[in-house]
């Protein structure tokens, strides 16, 4: 008889991850701060954070390329570094060794020997716009046409699996809409996908879920759609009379949209999804003056869900 269908396995499971380093000046520094993530398969999932949030961290450690210290890291259900020997995922890194010598063809070739049953070389290299480049040596590529080699590094042992540490880094718009054209076919083939990115939009573009990190942790998770608009709330301030400020910032907390309203002497500053409302209420019936309406940026949102983007910092024991 047929043994039972094995149940579907998490692409990703990160469970509990803890990372701490010690900076040069002897600080502890929680990079990954008791990080969970699930990926099922298909879905394509951007990480997106401000810098030092613990991406690239979160990222080494699904790749097995560094040891948690607490939780833990499986990928297709196997530890990560078995999965990479298996080929299940590949990774296109920020930094990563290339031979400068080789042309694009030999490094394409060479790394293809390594995997027991690698994808055609010449087909990797024309799905990853390289041909015209082929005969070309690394050191006479630019930064963007090596990060598209080392994609198609990526996809030579047909990874299950595709994870690329902000990709685009480095490359000019034309180059970052190329990319991103040949990793949206790559993805439309069923291969499950994570990349971490600073830019709201490419997440916007190209991923349907978005797990925003800051501080080590996962601070927001769910469709972009649904994070852009948590991120593209605006700040509206204003001064306000001094001897009603307990009152001001009562009403304003109880107007639909507002997520924070902050009070430093008579200024009152308000993150809100709905600005109009704020400000017709602060200049209309609560006495403000002054007003200033701000676009919130991607920081303003990390702010807002987390009070600090950096990560935590312990004094040394
Ligand atoms: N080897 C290390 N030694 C000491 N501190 C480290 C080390 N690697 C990372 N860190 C620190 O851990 C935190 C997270 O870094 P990480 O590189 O994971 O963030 P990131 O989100 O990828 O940032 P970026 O967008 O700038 O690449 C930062 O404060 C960083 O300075």
């Amino acid at each position: 008889m047929p043994a039972a269908a094995p149940p579907a396995t998490d692409a990703v499971a990160l469970r509990g991850l803890l990372k701490i380093f010690r900076s040069a000046e002897g600080a502890r520094v929680r990079a990954v701060d008791g990080l969970d993530l699930v990926i099922r398969p298909g879905e394509i999932v951007a990480l997106l954070g401000p810098n030092g949030a613990g991406k690239t961290t979160t990222i080494d450690l699904l790749l097995g390329l560094t040891e948690p210290d607490a939780g833990s890291a499986s990928v297709y259900g196997l530890p990560p570094r078995r999965a990479v020997l298996d080929g299940r995922v590949s990774a296109v890194l920020q930094t990563g060794g290339l031979l400068a010598d080789l042309t694009v063809r030999e490094t394409v070739r060479v790394v293809a020997s390594t995997y027991p049953r690698p994808a055609d070389v010449a087909e990797v290299i024309e799905r990853t716009g390289l041909t015209a480049l082929a005969g070309r040596r690394v050191s006479r590529c630019s930064g963007g046409e090596q990060q598209r080699l080392r994609f198609a590094l990526a996809l030579l042992p047909e990874p299950d699996l595709l994870v690329l540490d902000e990709p685009t880094a480095g490359m000019d718009v034309g180059a970052r809409h190329e990319f991103w054209a040949t990793m949206r076919a790559e993805a439309a083939t069923g291969r499950t996908a994570l990349f971490a990115t600073h830019y709201l939009e490419e997440a916007d573009a190209y991923a349907q879920r978005t797990v925003m990190v800051a501080g080590g942790r996962v601070v927001a998770d769910g469709p972009t759609a649904e994070i852009r608009a948590r991120a593209s709330g605006r700040v509206v301030s204003a001064s306000v009379p001094a001897d009603r400020t307990a009152d001001v910032v009562r009403r304003l907390e109880a107007l639909s949209g507002v997520r924070t309203v902050d009070l430093q002497g008579d200024r009152v500053t308000v993150t809100s999804a709905d600005s109009d409302e704020v400000a017709k209420a602060l200049l209309n019936d609560l006495g403000g003056t002054g007003l200033e309406v701000a676009t919130g940026s991607l920081e303003t949102a990390f702010l807002q869900l987390t009070g600090t983007d950096a990560a935590h910092e312990e004094t040394s024991r």
